[in-house]
């Protein structure tokens, strides 16, 4: 059956295309058992990366390896690794049954494997209706097939959520997680958080072609706390008293204000009245990870005033700085964050926020006839 784990690993990956750095001394790994999100903005490098995983590219410098092998080493590639990269093809004048027939027969597959893909991704009522016709919804799922036809340890997805309606994304995260439950690795890269937050376990992003944060999800959330932003007339004076209240995490923040983690404003507000310290502007800042997935993909902090190395590999930007305070442990969310992350959000005061829920229930798929959306 498979050999080896069903494990990605990726390290100090570099591709250049000409001046281009595509990709800059990536490093992560994806375990089996669980879907990976691997995150960041256009042109970030994800695409360069997973297809020199798949050995589509060749890299400058590193390794990408599945099962601790290079691609092209692999035995039979099409039982460890199933793929599917943004604008996979199909003859239009053939229809779904007989594209799978061929490449079934290009990797020795049985016929009979067809009919088990084209029912795992609910395209049995379609099966001989030509692709030409397809929704992009449905190309998706075909291409899925496709990808799974060997039966594969691992599944890589290029931005499969694209096109794809609400109910078709709802219905790709069942299918994923369901797989991944199997034991089996998932791997899918985005460019939006939000499309594929409900379905990751773990995340990588990556922003310029470097890793940013990779770690788990729910790490990342909690990391989010809802914080009060605070202006002071004696920002000292009213991080003492604040430390005296119980609060751990008080940070200024670059706008000259404080940023309290934990609490809310009527908290701060009463510490303040009770320092005598006076209060220009207070207000509750529900930070989400949109909000941080764009401050680590933004380029406003890589390079810029957060970057460094050992603050932003774990110590806090401001951690045992301007304002003391306990050190985070670890990275600053949890997981690693890679030079030039923001600064740490430490654990505050009152109860850390719920973890991630985990989702719907296993294998729903579209039944006979029905419609799965996408755009065509
Ligand atoms: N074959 C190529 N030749 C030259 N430059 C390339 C090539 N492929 C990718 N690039 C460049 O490498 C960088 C990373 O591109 P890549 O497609 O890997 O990013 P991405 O994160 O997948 O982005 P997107 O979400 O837009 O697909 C971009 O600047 C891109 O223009």
């Amino acid at each position: 059956m498979h050999d080896g784990s069903g494990r990605i690993a990726v390290h100090n990956l570099t591709k250049q295309f000409g001046q281009v750095t595509a990709v800059q001394n990536l490093s992560f790994a994806v375990e089996p058992g669980s879907v990976t999100g691997f995150l960041g903005p256009n042109g970030a490098g994800k695409t360069t990366t997973l297809r020199m995983l798949l050995g589509l590219v060749t890299p400058t410098a590193g390794t990408a390896t599945i099962n601790g092998m290079p691609h092209n080493r692999l035995g039979s590639p099409a039982t460890v690794v199933g793929s599917v990269l943004e604008n996979e093809g199909f003859h239009p004048m053939r229809t779904a049954r007989n594209h799978l027939r061929v490449y079934a027969a290009a990797i020795g597959v049985a016929d009979q494997r067809v009919d088990q893909v084209l029912s795992l991704v609910g395209l049995t009522p379609a099966a001989d209706r030509n692709a030409g016709g397809f929704s992009l919804g449905m190309r998706q799922r075909l291409a899925l097939a496709t990808a799974l036809l060997g039966d594969p340890q691992v599944l890589v997805l290029d931005e499969p959520a694209n096109g794809l309606d609400p109910e078709g994304i709802a219905w790709l995260r069942t299918f994923l997680r369901t797989f991944a439950k199997e034991g089996r690795t998932v791997l899918v890269s985005s460019h939006l958080l939000a499309e594929v937050e409900q379905t990751i376990d773990n995340v990588v992003i990556v922003s310029r072609g470097q890793t940013m944060y990779q770690g788990r999800v729910d790490q990342l959330r909690k990391s989010q706390q809802a914080r009060v932003i605070v202006r002071p007339s004696d920002p000292q004076a009213l991080v003492t008293a604040l430390r005296e209240a119980g609060a751990v995490d008080v940070q200024p923040t670059p706008d000259g204000e404080l940023a309290v983690t934990g609490t809310n404003a009527k908290q701060v507000g009463d510490v303040a009245l009770r320092a005598g310290v006076a209060i220009y502007g207070l207000h509750e800042d529900s930070a989400d990870l949109e909000k941080m997935f764009f401050q680590l993909t933004s380029g406003q902090y890589a390079g810029g005033q957060y970057s460094g190395g050992p603050q932003a590999r774990g110590q806090g930007q401001y951690g045992g700085g301007q304002y003391g305070g306990p050190q985070g442990q670890g990275g600053p969310y949890g997981g690693q964050a890679a030079p030039g992350a923001p600064p740490p959000q430490q654990q505050g005061w009152g109860p850390p926020p719920g973890g991630a829920q985990p989702p719907p229930g296993y294998g729903q798929q579209p039944g006979h006839g029905q419609e799965w959306g996408g755009q065509r």
